[in-house]
Formats: C-alpha cells, structure tokens, sequence
C-alpha cells in the first residue's frame, strides 16, 4: 500500500448547486491518512451531495477537490478508492458470493480476496445464499465488502448504518472500527451523534450545506465548561460576559455555563463574590457533544437566516 503523507482528501471552497438550491455551500474539509472521519450533519445537510464528488459520480459548481493527490474520478484514484454512496446495486437472484465474483472479474482483482472480504465483512457464512435473502444489514455489509475489493487505501460510505436495526447497526459500527484500525482510511456519514462519537477519531459537521466546525472527537468531548449557580443570576451573568466575553456564557434555566477549564474556577468565584454575589454552586463538567453539536448547527442556521 503506497504510503501518502499529504491529507488523503482535500477539499477547499466546494458549492454544488441543483437550481435554487445550493446543497454545498463553500464545504472546507481534511481528511488525514489513517482516521476514521465523521461527516455528521442533520438529513439534507449536503453529506450525499459532498460524497458524491469527491468520488467522481457528479462534479462541482466549484471549489477544489483533492482525493490520493489527483481529481475525484481519474482512473488512479478510482483504482484506490472503495466506496459505498446510498444503497449498493446487486443482482437480487445471485448469491454474495457471485456478486462480488462479478465485480472481482471487472475490476481484474485475485479470486482470494473476495474470500478475503467476506470474512471481513463476516458473511463467509452466507456467501452462498442469494442476496434477496440477505437481512438488510447484511446487503450493508455485502455492500462494504464490494467496497473492499480492490484493498482500497480510502474507504467512502454513505450513512452505512442508515435503516438497520440495532443488531446490524452495532455490526456496522465493529466492521468500521476494524478497518480503521487496519491503516485504511475511512470517511463515512451520518446523522448520529453517539455514533459519530463511537467510531470516528475526527469529525466534520455540516449543517444547511456549510461545514460549522472540524475536530477531534476526543477534544470536542473534553471540553470543559463550569456550570454556575447565583444569586442574583442575571448580576452574575453580566459580569461574567464582561470578564469572559459574550461567547463563553451561557444562561441555562437557573444555571449559567461558562466554557472555561476548571483552572479557571477559583478566578471566577472570587471576581462573583467580590461584585456582591452569592455562589451556591461552581462545578467542572465536560460538554456532552451533543450541546456542541446542536449550539454549531443552530448558530449556524442564525447565521444564515
Ligand atoms: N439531484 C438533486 N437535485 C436537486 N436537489 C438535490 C439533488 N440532490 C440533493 N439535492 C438537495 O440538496 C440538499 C442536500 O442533499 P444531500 O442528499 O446531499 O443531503 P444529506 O446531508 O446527504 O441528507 P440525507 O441524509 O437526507 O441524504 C437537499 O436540499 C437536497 O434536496
């Protein structure tokens, strides 16, 4: 497997627009060699459209596309490329098996990584039924499976725990897991936090066609805030805007939340004490990524109206 050092895919200013709508709205995104990447937003947000390019099936209004150092959809890219965009296309009256014998042929690839795969995949064992009666998690991971083929260092899938039950959804989650822990590289959507979170080392978020933020998973979920109790609270408040800035406080019922670390703790009780108020209460908490997620999308969808 050719070793790249670059940013597996680059993407910079991309806008894709179907008539009135503009479904990808100046999308910036990174994904490093090695990761697990989650492109997380809610339905219609722009993933499907994004994927879609960056895999050659359809091509921008604009921006700049990099994926393995060339365009999406050259033959060099495509050759290292797996990918799972929507729901894959098998002959129903074929088995597993013979499905992926088909593609194995077209793409010139040896018999014995088709049995390779389907171990992977964990379908060995029904390789050999037909595909109408697979589970649909199954047909999910036939469909990945598909993907694998040709040892792509880059893998791209399309909400592949879309519509499976639990069972198939953990089983997706695992195989994920596996094939980033493999040094492939892999970008996958979804509009699940939790899962996101489970399986992706970075996250991109994208919400109304914009990408609102870019990090780790890791760091996104340490993020400190201290969540405050006072009296008077709207006093509180106000000082606290003052010292910490208008961005970092947040009013929450009878609490206020400050995203500051708890190093910074003592200072804020004594700059609320000395201005005459009473603390109740001043404790260190990690923002759940779902606070985060839904303060980006809704400061974004402000943004935009
Ligand atoms: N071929 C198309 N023609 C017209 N509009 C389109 C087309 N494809 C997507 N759109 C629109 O672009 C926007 C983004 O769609 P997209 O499918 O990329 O979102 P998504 O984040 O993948 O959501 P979902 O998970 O629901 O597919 C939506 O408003 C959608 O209706």
């Amino acid at each position: 497997m050719t070793k790249t050092v670059e940013p597996l895919v680059r993407v910079t200013g991309l806008t894709k627009r179907y008539g009135d709508t503009l479904a990808v709205d100046g999308v910036d995104l990174m994904v490093r060699p090695g990761e697990v990447y989650g492109f997380l937003g809610p339905n219609g947000a722009g993933k499907t459209t994004t994927l879609r390019i960056l895999t050659g099936l359809i091509s921008p209004t604009s921006g700049t596309v990099r994926v393995l150092g060339g365009s999406p959809g050259q033959a060099q890219v495509l050759a290292r490329t797996g990918s799972m965009i929507e729901s894959p296309a098998f002959y129903p009256y074929l088995s597993g098996l013979d499905n992926l014998r088909l593609l194995a042929e077209y793409a010139g690839v040896a018999r014995a990584k088709i049995d390779e795969v389907l171990e992977l995949v964990d379908l060995a064992d029904r390789a050999k039924d037909r595909f109408s009666t697979y589970s649909l998690g199954m047909k999910q991971r036939l469909g990945v499976a598909a993907a694998l083929l040709k040892d792509p260092e880059l893998v791209i899938l399309d909400e592949p725990t879309n519509g499976l039950d639990p069972a198939g959804m953990r089983d997706m989650r695992r195989l994920i897991r596996e094939l980033g822990s493999g040094g492939r590289t892999v970008l996958l959507s979804s509009h699940l936090l939790g899962e996101v979170q489970q399986i992706c080392d970075r996250v991109g978020i994208i919400s109304a066609g914009r990408m609102v933020a870019e990090h780790d998973v890791e760091e996104l979920r340490n993020e400190q805030e201290l969540v405050i109790r006072a009296r008077p609270l709207e006093s509180a408040h106000s000082v606290l805007r003052r010292v910490l800035g208008g961005d970092a406080v947040r009013l929450y019922d009878d609490t206020l939340r400050a995203t500051v670390g708890p190093n910074r703790a003592a200072e804020v009780n004594r700059l609320l004490v000395e201005a005459g108020i009473a603390v109740s209460e001043l404790r260190s908490t990690e923002r759940a990524l779902e606070d985060v997620f839904f303060e980006l999308t809704t400061e974004e969808k402000a943004h935009a109206g």
